[in-house]
Order: structure tokens, then C-alpha cells, then sequence
């Protein structure tokens, strides 16, 4: 039986985020190996590690996985997370992609990494209007799988992990967001319900919080922003 999963990236929240919050939901244990120097990356990227020399990577079932999106999809798959067949996988997955769309948005490369503000004044297209406009989407597709209860499997699987990861995201705070929308405020509190979700929202998990100032300066040196 393969070991634990290990999980490469740095000490922080970031695309690795959401891969913690699905092996927490599917109750899988996991090891993180933190990258601290871009020093680190290099060697670790020069030793074959990295696909496309990025982060993150996770170690899986004798695999060296990378790509958020194909790491999210290989575990929900593995652990039953990802609807319960080709017709429903098909869509939920927008609805995912929309959620990992709105968690980049105030971390695009050509906007510095910040920590979660909720819109940048210089960014020509406001997070705040794309954001809400993936926000409607995502509504829509939540809302009328409650009219067809079976699009969202019990857990919510990937896009509800996703989704509470993005939610719980500073740039989403309960003022802006849930507030606004009680069908995603009821997935935010359903996702944050189950069993092996309360366990990782407790202190001491390996859950990570949002980038403060010292930490956006480590990752912009690691990734050489
Ligand atoms: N398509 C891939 C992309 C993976 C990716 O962009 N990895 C980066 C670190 S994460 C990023 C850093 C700033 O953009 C970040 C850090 C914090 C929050 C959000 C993103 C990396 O390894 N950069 C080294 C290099 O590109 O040389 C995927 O979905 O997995």
C-alpha cells in the first residue's frame, strides 16, 4: 500500500490550498515538504521533480504529480469526490474551474501577489466585477443542482472543497460574498459540517492561513516575483 501523500510547495496557502482542503475532506493524512529558497526550487526542479519546473507537486500512488487542476481531478476521482459519472463530472467541472478562476484573481502574474485585497485599483478589469461574474455562474450551477439534488454528491466533493477554500479567502470575506448568496453561504456551512472538514477548519491542522505581509515576501523571493 502506498505511503502518505507528499505534498511539495511553500509554507503557505497559495494553488496548494485547495489539494490540503480535498485530502482533508476524503480524509486522507498527508505529509507537506516545504520549498523555502528559490535556491531549493532550482535543485529540486533540476533533479527532475517538476514537470514544468512549478509547484505544486504531489507525491501520489508512485507518481510526481503537478498541475493544480490534474492533481485536484486525479484525488477527487481516487476518493469518490467527483460526481457519480461522466454526465455529472462534466457539470461540475465549470463550476470548479470557475472556483479555482476566482481564487487566482488577485494573484495574476501581472498583478503582484497580494494578500487576498479584494480588487487592485491598476488591475484593468476589477476583480470584484469578474469575480461576481464567476460568482453568478457558479450560483447558477449550485442553485440548480439543488433542484437536482444528485449533480452535488453528499460530500460536494471537489468543487465544494474548492469553493470553501476560495470562500474562506480574505478577498471573500462573510461581509462580501456569502452574505449576498445564501445557496453558496449553505454549501460554505454543509462543506464546513462534514466530519473531516470540522477536523482540518480545528487549530493545529495542516490548514494555512491567508498570506500576510512577511509571507507574500517569502514566496514573491522563492518564485521570483
Ligand atoms: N498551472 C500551474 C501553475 C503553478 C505555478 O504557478 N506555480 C508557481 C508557484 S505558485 C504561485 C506563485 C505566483 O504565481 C502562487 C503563489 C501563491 C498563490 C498563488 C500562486 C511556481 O512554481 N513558480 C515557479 C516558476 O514558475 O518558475 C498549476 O496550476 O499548478
Amino acid at each position: 500500500m502506498a505511503g502518505k501523500p507528499k505534498l511539495h510547495y511553500f509554507n503557505g496557502r497559495g494553488r496548494m490550498e485547495s489539494i490540503r482542503w480535498l485530502l482533508a475532506a476524503a480524509g486522507v493524512e498527508f505529509l507537506s515538504f516545504f520549498i523555502g529558497r528559490a535556491l531549493e526550487l532550482f535543485l529540486f526542479s533540476k533533479d527532475g521533480n517538476l514537470m514544468f519546473q512549478q509547484v505544486p507537486m504531489v507525491e501520489i500512488d508512485g507518481m510526481k504529480l503537478v498541475q493544480t487542476r490534474a492533481i485536484l481531478n486525479y484525488i477527487a476521482s481516487k476518493h469518490n469526490l467527483y460526481g457519480k459519472d461522466i454526465k455529472e463530472r462534466a457539470l461540475r467541472k465549470p463550476s470548479m474551474s470557475d472556483v479555482l478562476v476566482l481564487g487566482q484573481l488577485p494573484l495574476k502574474p501581472h498583478v503582484p501577489l497580494c494578500p487576498g485585497l479584494p480588487h487592485t485599483p491598476h488591475h484593468p478589469i476589477s476583480n470584484f466585477s469578474v469575480g461576481n461574474w464567476h460568482i453568478i455562474i457558479f450560483f447558477f450551477v449550485l442553485h440548480k443542482s439543488h433542484e437536482a439534488p444528485g449533480l452535488m454528491c453528499k460530500e460536494e466533493g471537489r468543487e465544494g472543497c474548492g469553493c470553501n477554500t476560495e470562500l474562506s479567502h480574505p478577498q471573500f470575506s462573510p461581509v462580501s460574498v456569502p452574505s449576498l448568496y445564501p445557496v453558496l453561504k449553505a454549501l460554505k456551512t454543509r462543506i464546513s459540517n462534514l466530519p473531516t472538514v470540522k477536523k482540518f477548519l480545528q487549530p493545529g491542522s495542516q490548514r494555512k492561513p491567508p498570506l500576510d505581509a512577511k509571507a507574500l515576501e517569502e514566496a514573491k523571493k522563492i518564485f521570483r516575483l
